[in-house]
């Protein structure tokens, strides 16, 4: 008998290195007309979409009944006016199809739709197969095709991120990332690292050059000046002047490592780095699911802690958001209740100086 959720993960890993193929030969030759910049200021690139469209069309082929909570629409794209529009349309299809047409290899199997390309009208179609509204009950897919597009942009790290939940429980995480260090120790090595989680079996991460698979443990946290925390580049997205004070009630000294995307929670999960905190800016965003689904099953299968600031475990169950947002915080299991107590104190300073006017 083969493990829970067998398919799903060798579709799922399928779907991401293929996605992470085409946002590599992107990121060669991107030119400025293919980022567009969503209503809520956000950068997104022909790479995103076209990400998408190739993750939707091999999740919809291989499991046609689930629904999936995907970040990007295809809104933008549809504009029938807009010549910017339309050359976005034709760059989507061309880098699509370049990765769907391969035909399986030894580890895919055709019925997941691969070998053939496909129409325009298809692939704008699959990208909002990603519009469910997600919910408490049911399977369903949460897909983040770039996460940290700023970091895409930039050269830095990004992920192509794909959950599956079962009745709002992460049950299978798989994340791509192409310019991860395939060895922390050497981050001028070779890059590209596939990591994979199942609820109860495991977190595992491989090069995208072998299929060398390692299991993950984090290992014992360090002592409390040598914690290293791990934080999003963008200060808007995650408060630091937040983070250092935390950092400093504990006696860190260790300087925090600033990297975008979920391959916060991948250095994590491998013990590079100790602590994922992101704590809101104040501004009402809420978070997202799939900015979170497969990382916080992966540190969580590597034997650590994802919860909010409240030491609340993340709900997934109430849509497309985690709801009203009280920060992230991933760590070891040794260190994870002392971050927690840390995050609480710094706040209790902050409302003590409120009341008393300082
Ligand atoms: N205001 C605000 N607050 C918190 N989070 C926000 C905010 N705006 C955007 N986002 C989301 O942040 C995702 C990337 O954040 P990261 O922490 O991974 O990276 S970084 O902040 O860009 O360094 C980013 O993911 P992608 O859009 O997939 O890149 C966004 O979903
Ligand atoms: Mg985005
Ligand atoms: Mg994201
Ligand atoms: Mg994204």
């Amino acid at each position: 008998m083969s493990a829970a959720f067998a398919l799903e993960k060798q579709v799922a890993v399928s779907a991401v290195l293929r996605a992470c193929q085409l946002t590599s030969a992107v990121f060669k030759n991107l030119v400025t007309k293919e980022t567009v910049t969503k209503k809520d200021k956000s950068p997104v690139t022909v790479a995103d979409y076209a990400a998408q469209a190739v993750i939707n069309t091999i999740i919809t082929a291989a499991f046609p009944k689930d629904p999936i909570v995907g970040e990007e629409d295809a809104s933008d794209l549809r504009s029938p006016t807009s010549d910017d529009a339309a050359l976005l349309r034709e760059r989507v299809t061309t880098l699509a199809n370049d990765v769907l047409t391969p035909p399986p290899s030894e580890e895919e199997r055709a019925e997941w739709g691969l070998g053939f390309g496909r129409t325009t009208t298809e692939l704008l179609a699959a990208i909002d197969r990603g519009n469910y509204a997600g919910g408490r009950t049911g399977r369903m897919w949460a897909l983040d095709p770039i996460d940290g597009t700023k970091g895409f942009l930039r050269g830095g790290q990004y992920a192509v991120c794909l959950a599956l939940l079962v009745d709002s429980v992460v049950q299978v995480g798989v994340m791509g990332c192409p310019n991860l260090p395939v060895d922390p120790s050497n981050p001028s090595g070779e890059t590209g690292c596939l990591f994979v989680a199942v609820r109860g079996q495991g977190a595992q991460q491989r090069p995208f050059s072998s299929f060398q698979s390692t299991t993950l443990r984090i290992p014992p946290s360090p002592s409390l000046s040598d914690v290293q925390f791990l934080e999003s580049v963008e200060a808007a997205h995650s408060s630091h002047g937040f983070n250092a004070r935390v950092a400093s009630t504990l006696g860190v000294t260790a300087q925090p490592n600033r990297m975008d995307s979920q391959a916060k929670y991948c250095s994590l999960s491998r013990g590079a780095g100790n602590v994922y905190l992101r704590m809101p800016t104040g501004q009402g965003y809420r978070e997202k699911i799939w900015d979170h689904a497969s990382g916080s099953l992966l540190v969580e299968e590597a034997g650590g802690i994802v919860s909010d600031s409240l030491g609340r475990p993340l709900d997934f169950g109430l849509g497309r958001t985690l709801g009203e947002n009280f920060g992230v915080v991933a760590a070891g299991k040794d260190i994870h209740s002392k971050i927690i107590e840390a995050i609480q104190a710094v706040k209790a300073e902050e409302s003590e100086k409120l009341t008393s006017g300082l």
